[in-house]
């Protein structure tokens, strides 16, 4: 089980970007995390992959803290940003990529990967000449061919084709079935509600809901996902304000 524990961090400067913040991620569990821009997001994630260092508490998987050996051995972690080292071709990066994680790295899921993401053709050319989605399909690729307990995924499915979004759905879910964990970061609630078994939601650093979607959308009295984030981010009355400006544009 991936745990974050009472996570808090300050900035220089004295941003409180995360504060007290608590998630478990089950084993066998897709967890989204959504939240306004600016709410925490990436500076939680940044803390669980101990690249950003928090104020107070902590993140751990099982009995391992995030930031040692054996955290990074179990897990991967696919960005937002498709920084890629341009000049190899995919098949030397996914062999980059194998060699750190050793004999974590399956030859047979990395062939698998490469077909069912349709990227036969492609893999001996530089990475770039590469397409936005192909990039996307590359990390993919490169996270999901590697035996490890948890996957973090920062927006998963921006710039994928439908068949592309397809086959990341079934990846994940078959993954999870296997007892493992994912926790994806989105702005898109739709696809959250339908591949989550949990949804958290961080607005302004604080956890202000975390369940399943038809469980927070009663509890909160709400029709939609979009009004549900809305109302637990405290911006229900901002956005009834922009409609009015909006109509009268
Ligand atoms: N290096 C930094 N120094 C100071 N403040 C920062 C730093 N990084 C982020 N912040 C602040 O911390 C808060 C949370 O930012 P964060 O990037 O974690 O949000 P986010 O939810 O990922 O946003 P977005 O959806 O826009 O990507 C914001 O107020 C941001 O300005």
């Amino acid at each position: 089980m991936l745990q974050i524990n009472n996570l808090s961090k300050v900035y220089v400067g004295g941003i409180r970007a995360v504060q007290n913040f608590n998630l478990k991620v089950l084993p066998g569990e897709i967890v989204a995390l959504a939240g306004p821009n600016g709410s925490g997001k990436t500076t939680l994630i940044g803390s669980i992959l101990n690249i950003i260092k928090p104020t107070t508490g902590d993140v751990s998987y099982l009995q391992f803290e995030a930031g040692t050996k054996e955290f990074n051995s179990i897990s991967s972690y696919i960005p937002d940003e498709l920084m890629l080292p341009e000049l190899l071709t995919a098949n030397e990066y996914f062999d980059f990529i194998s060699s750190i994680y050793k004999n974590k790295s399956s030859k047979s899921k990395r062939d698998t990967l490469i077909e069912i993401f349709d990227m036969s053709k492609a893999i001996n050319r530089n990475i770039e000449t590469f397409s936005h989605g192909m990039r996307k399909k590359t990390q993919l690729i490169s996270a999901f061919m590697l035996d490890v307990d948890f996957i973090i995924l920062d927006e998963p499915f921006r710039g994928l084709d439908i068949e592309a979004i397809l086959v990341l759905k079934k990846l994940m879910k078959n993954f999870t079935n296997k007892g493992k964990s994912i926790l994806i970061a989105t702005h898109d609630l739709n696809i959250a509600e339908e591949i989550a078994d949990r949804v958290a939601i961080i607005s302004k650093g604080y956890k202000v809901a975390d369940g399943k979607v038809h469980e927070l959308l009663q509890d909160n009295h709400c029709q939609t996902i979009e009004e549900l984030f809305l109302t637990v981010s405290n911006l229900k009355e901002r956005s009834a304000g922009y409609e009015k400006l909006i109509n009268n544009f």
